[in-house]
Order: structure tokens, then C-alpha cells, then sequence
């Protein structure tokens, strides 16, 4: 990765080597320049090696339906795990066996070394009910694995996050957003039902309509009241294409003005999202699924030749009139999985290039979780000091001055828009009017180019702003705040309520003990 920074520093892996060459050894040198060769020639084989093994497995076990009956037995260990905790004393808390290497978050907890390991190795779906339109999964279920199953069957979930590998179990006690959230609110409001196992190593349902103080507390939760087993999600129709309308916008004020208006389009656009090129440059493409697509127009954005997607939408800035295209709705859903969104350009340089994508293309993109995994800690320093990749949630009105505090702090771009519904109801994300409100998701993911970038004091900076906004940060990423300033953001009212009711507080961590940067290596 060798993009300049304006202060004249290399971007990325390069601005390290060049600040202090002579300490690094060859072995390092090598790692940081030439990471892509490991990615090529090792990462990308290895990572279709695991999809593959997965996707057998997962066929199988669909096509057997033995998982539904297999739920209970696994279950039971779950709690037999948590009643041995009980009888040992109670004495260090606990969290899930699952190493932190296969987390889509960009640091390794911690706290996985210390805390009482429980095994939820639950990892199938167990129902489609087209009649009640629901799914049952349990909560190792990937996003990949979900639309894979339940497309070919014409049906999807309303919100499909899409990184092939965020978990259900992570979409909820973090979040999910995705392009159709201005309808249907965050991943948690999809959500019908949840099955935990609480600290007694009991099993305890919560709906709407069931232990409704547990069902509102659990989303945004980490793990801290209980361990998921099982979900029930809402599923509505898919259709086989979505129509695609890319609208140019060449000012900061349009660009936030034509997001506003599509996105309270409600009725008319099923998925609304926007890129941001620079400050002044992006487009905003607002789409719907349709049963058939216009000859001549059906781009299949999934197959391993074609460019990288964000490149593809760039390619309509500056272009007059609203351009159509029609995609398959899987490929949709997953649109920006081969470029990690636009991460991959810092990992194989040369990777849009079309003599690449045509050798090469089919094994992209290497897993997150393996990249993470191998990234040895010369990567991981520099991605530390030379990287910032967060996601805010700021209140529509805020949009403009959003965009213009991550121009000033990080000046990184493309930006990825997502607008979404805020729904009054209680928990840790709470509508600050007590009504429902629009907001948006801000994501800048890449190499800052201002000159005075400071990994901890832009971050806190950013914090500052976006809670100043009443807006909330997305605690995958890096969070520098204070605890005093991470309950100001997050509402620990209900939270706390059950704490006490489920007898958390020897079991669990508490949220901040998770996803504070302190928690995180
Ligand atoms: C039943 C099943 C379960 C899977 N479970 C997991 C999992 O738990 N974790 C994980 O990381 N990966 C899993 N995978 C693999 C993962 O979904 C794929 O590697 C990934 O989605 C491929 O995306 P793509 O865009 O490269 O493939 P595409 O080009 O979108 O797909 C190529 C073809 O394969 C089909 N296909 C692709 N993925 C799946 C899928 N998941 N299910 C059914 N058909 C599919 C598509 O419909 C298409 O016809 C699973 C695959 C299958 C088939
Ligand atoms: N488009 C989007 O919406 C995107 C979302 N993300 C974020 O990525 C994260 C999800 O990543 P993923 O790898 O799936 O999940 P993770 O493994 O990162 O899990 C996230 C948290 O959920 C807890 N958790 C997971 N499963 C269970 C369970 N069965 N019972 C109790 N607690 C559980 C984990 O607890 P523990 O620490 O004990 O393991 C952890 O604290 C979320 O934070 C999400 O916000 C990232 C990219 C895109
Ligand atoms: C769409 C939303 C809401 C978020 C997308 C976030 C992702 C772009 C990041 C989540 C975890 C990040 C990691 C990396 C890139 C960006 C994410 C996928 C790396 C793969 C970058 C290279 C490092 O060596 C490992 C990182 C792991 C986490």
C-alpha cells in the first residue's frame, strides 16, 4: 500500500517502514510491502478452502434437517457449561469460546484469555416458517449461509447485512445496518423472538410479547446478559433482480439534500445508500426488486471479472441523467464483500486490475477473519497508527456537519451512507425526542490524509462530535471514550434493570468491559 498521505508521509503499510527503516528486520519489511504476496498465494487459496468445507458442511446438514433436532441436545451443553460455572464458585465471568481472530471486528478482545470460555458452537438453520414468515436460526448462522439458503427459496430477511461472515448472534448483541434500514430500522428490529441461556444456566425466551424488558435490552448487550441460542427473524419476499438508478451529485448540499429525499421515499425505494468520493463528489443510488430485468442491462456485479463495485459507482459521477442497471439480488446483498468495501485496495494494490481479476478474481476476497489472523503485530501496528475505520450513526439533520467533521479530522473517502429508521422503543439505542427518527450511518474505513491524524485524539475528537449530535458509534471499531462518556451516548437504564434481574454482575462483563479500546488488543 503506497498511497501519499498530504503530509507527505507514505499511507498505510509504507508510512511505517519509511519512518524508521532500520529497525524493521527484512522479515517485516517484507510483510508490511508484500503482504499481497502472502494474501495471493496463501490467503485466498486457504480462504476458499474454508468456504468450500462450509458450504458442504452447511448443504448437508440443510438437506439432512437434522439441526433442528440436534438445537436441544446443544443447547443443554451450553447450559451444562454455565451450571459448572455456578458450581465452581462463580468466580471469573464469562464469555464465548469464540476466538476472537473470527470476529468482523477490527481488534482481538482480550478478555477471550481471562474469562471463563463457554462453547456456543450453534451454527445452523433450523425453520423457515413461510407461513408465519419467519426464520429460526441459530446464532453462528453467516449472512452468506442465510442468503444462500433462503434466496433460492425466493425469500430473504428485510435487513441482510452484508459481509458474508457477520454472525446473527453478532448482528444483534452489536448491530446489523444495511441499505433497506431507512424501512426497517437496525438488525435488532427484525428480530421476533430471542432464546438465551441466563446466568442460573436456565433457558429464557423473550419477545415483543414475552419478557419484553429482556427482548428490548439484549440488542447492543455484547454477550453481558446471557448467551443467545436461537432467533427468530421476519423474512419477506425476494425477487430475482434489483433495479439500480445511480443519481451523480456534485455539491455537499446535494448530496445531502437528494439522500434526505430518496430516503424518505420510503414507499418507493427499497434500498437507499450514498458514496461519497470527496467532500463535493458521490453518488446516491436508491434501488427495488423487480421480477425481470430490461434487456441489455443486467449486470452480474458478482462474477469474478468485474470491477470492484465502489469503482463501478464511481464511474457514473459526473453522468447527467439517472443511470439504470439490474442486479441479481444476491450479488446486491453482497456488493461490496469482494472489495471489503474498499479496504482491499490497501491489501492487493493491483487487485481492480483486469488482468488480475480475470486470473484471480474467483478466490477474492480473503476472509477477514483470516487476514486478521495472520497479520502478525508489524501489521497490526500500522494499522493502528495509519488506519481508522468507524462507523457513526448521526440524526439526518446532522448529515451535513458530519461530513464536513470527518473531512477535517480524516479527509478519508470513499464514505459509505446508510440511512436508517431509529423506532421509539426502550434499550441502549434510545431516540433522543422519544419519537421515531431518521438517522444515518457514516462509515469511513481507510488511510486518513490530514496532516495531524492521531489515532487516539481524532478518534476521541470524533466521539465528541458525534455525541454532541446525540449520534452513536458503532463498537466493532476502536472506542477511546470514557466510561462517564460511553453511558452519556448509550442508554443503561433498562440495561442495568436486567443486570439485575438475571443476576449478571459476577456472570458477565459489563458492555464497556468489552468494547472500551482498553478490552482490545
Ligand atoms: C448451504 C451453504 C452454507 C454455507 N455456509 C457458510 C457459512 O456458514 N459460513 C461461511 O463463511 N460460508 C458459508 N458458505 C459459503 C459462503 O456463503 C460462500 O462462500 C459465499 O457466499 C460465496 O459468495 P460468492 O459471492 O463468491 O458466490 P456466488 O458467486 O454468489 O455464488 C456462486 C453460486 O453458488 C451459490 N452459493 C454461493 N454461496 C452459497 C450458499 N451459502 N448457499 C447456497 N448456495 C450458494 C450461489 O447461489 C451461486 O449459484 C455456505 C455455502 C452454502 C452453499
Ligand atoms: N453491516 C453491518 O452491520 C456490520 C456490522 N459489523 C459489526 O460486527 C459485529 C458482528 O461480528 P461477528 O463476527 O458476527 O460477531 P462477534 O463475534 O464480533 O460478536 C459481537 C459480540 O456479540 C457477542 N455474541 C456473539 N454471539 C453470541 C451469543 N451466541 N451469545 C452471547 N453473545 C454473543 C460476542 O460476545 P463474546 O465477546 O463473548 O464472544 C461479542 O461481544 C457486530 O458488532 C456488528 O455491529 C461489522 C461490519 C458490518
Ligand atoms: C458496513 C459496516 C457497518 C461496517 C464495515 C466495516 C468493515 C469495512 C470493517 C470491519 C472489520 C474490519 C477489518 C479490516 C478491514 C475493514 C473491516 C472489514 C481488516 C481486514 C483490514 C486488514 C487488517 O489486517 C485486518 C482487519 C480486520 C478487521
Amino acid at each position: 500500500m503506497s498511497r501519499k498521505t498530504e503530509n507527505g508521509h507514505a499511507g498505510g503499510q509504507d508510512s511505517q517502514t519509511s519512518k524508521n527503516p532500520a529497525d524493521k528486520s527484512w522479515l517485516a519489511y517484507i510483510l508490511i510491502n508484500y503482504r499481497w504476496v502472502f494474501v495471493c498465494f496463501f490467503l485466498l487459496p486457504l480462504s476458499l478452502v474454508y468456504d468450500i468445507y462450509h458450504l458442504a458442511r452447511s448443504w448437508i446438514i440443510f438437506k439432512l434437517n437434522s439441526a433442528p433436532k440436534k438445537h436441544d441436545e446443544r443447547v443443554k451443553f451450553v447450559q451444562k457449561q454455565v451450571r459448572e460455572w455456578n458450581r465452581q464458585g462463580r468466580n471469573t465471568p464469562m464469555c464465548t469460546a469464540r476466538p476472537g481472530w473470527q470476529t468482523i471486528s477490527f481488534r482481538q478482545p482480550k478478555y477471550k484469555k481471562t474469562l471463563f470460555n463457554v462453547k456456543v458452537n450453534l451454527m445452523d438453520v433450523l425453520e423457515i416458517d413461510t407461513e408465519r414468515k419467519t426464520v429460526r436460526v441459530e446464532p453462528l448462522v453467516s449472512m452468506g449461509q442465510l442468503s444462500a439458503t433462503l434466496n433460492p427459496l425466493g425469500w430473504t430477511i428485510p435487513i441482510l447485512p452484508e459481509m458474508d461472515d457477520l454472525t446473527v448472534g453478532g448482528l444483534i448483541m452489536g448491530t446489523g445496518i444495511e441499505t433497506s434500514s431507512h424501512k426497517h430500522g437496525l438488525f435488532q428490529h427484525i428480530c421476533v423472538s430471542f432464546e438465551l441461556v441466563v446466568a442460573d444456566g436456565s433457558v429464557v425466551k423473550c419477545s415483543k410479547e414475552e419478557n419484553s424488558d429482556l427482548y428490548y435490552a439484549i440488542p447492543w448487550s455484547y454477550g453481558t446478559l446471557g448467551f443467545l441460542t436461537a432467533v427468530e427473524i421476519e423474512i419477506v419476499p425476494s425477487l430475482q433482480f434489483v433495479r439500480l438508478e445511480y443519481k451523480s451529485v456534485s455539491s455537499l448540499d446535494e448530496a445531502c439534500r437528494v439522500f434526505e429525499e430518496e430516503t424518505l421515499k420510503e414507499e418507493n425505494n427499497q434500498f437507499v445508500e450514498g458514496l461519497m468520493f470527496s467532500l463535493n463528489r458521490g453518488v446516491i443510488m436508491t434501488a427495488n426488486m423487480v421480477n425481470s430485468a430490461e434487456p441489455g442491462k443486467l449486470n452480474v456485479i458478482s462474477r469474478w471479472y468485474k470491477p470492484w463495485f465502489f469503482k463501478h459507482v464511481e464511474s457514473f459521477w459526473g453522468l447527467e441523467e439517472t443511470q439504470v442497471e439490474y442486479i441479481p439480488t444476491r450479488d446486491y446483498f453482497h456488493r461490496h464483500s469482494r472489495s471489503i468495501f474498499w479496504e482491499i485496495q490497501d491489501i492487493i494494490p493491483f487487485g481492480n486490475h483486469p488482468v488480475f481479476r480475470y486470473l484471480f478474481g474467483w478466490m477474492v476476497p480473503p476472509k477477514v477473519s483470516l487476514l486478521k489472523l495472520t497479520q502478525g503485530d508489524t501489521v497490526k501496528e500500522l494499522y493502528e497508527n495509519n488506519h481508522f475505520i468507524q462507523d457513526m450513526l448521526v440524526p439526518m439533520s446532522t448529515l451535513k456537519d458530519a461530513l464536513l467533521c470527518f473531512e477535517k479530522e480524516v479527509k478519508i473517502y470513499p464514505v459509505w451512507l446508510c440511512p436508517f429508521k431509529l423506532p421509539k422503543a426502550p434499550g441502549m439505542l434510545r431516540s433522543p425526542s422519544g419519537k421515531q427518527e431518521l438517522y444515518v450511518d457514516i462509515g469511513t474505513y481507510g488511510v486518513p490524509k490530514v496532516r495531524n491524524f492521531h489515532p487516539v485524539e481524532t478518534t476521541r475528537r470524533v466521539e465528541s462530535f458525534v455525541r454532541s449530535v446525540k449520534g452513536f458509534q458503532m463498537l466493532y471499531a476502536d472506542s477511546y471514550m470514557t466510561e462517564e462518556e460511553f453511558h452519556s451516548m448509550f442508554d443503561h437504564t433498562l440495561y442495568n434493570q436486567m443486570r439485575k434481574k438475571y443476576d449478571c454482575d459476577k456472570a458477565f462483563p459489563r458492555v464497556y468491559g468489552k468494547v472500551s479500546r482498553a478490552a482490545r488488543d
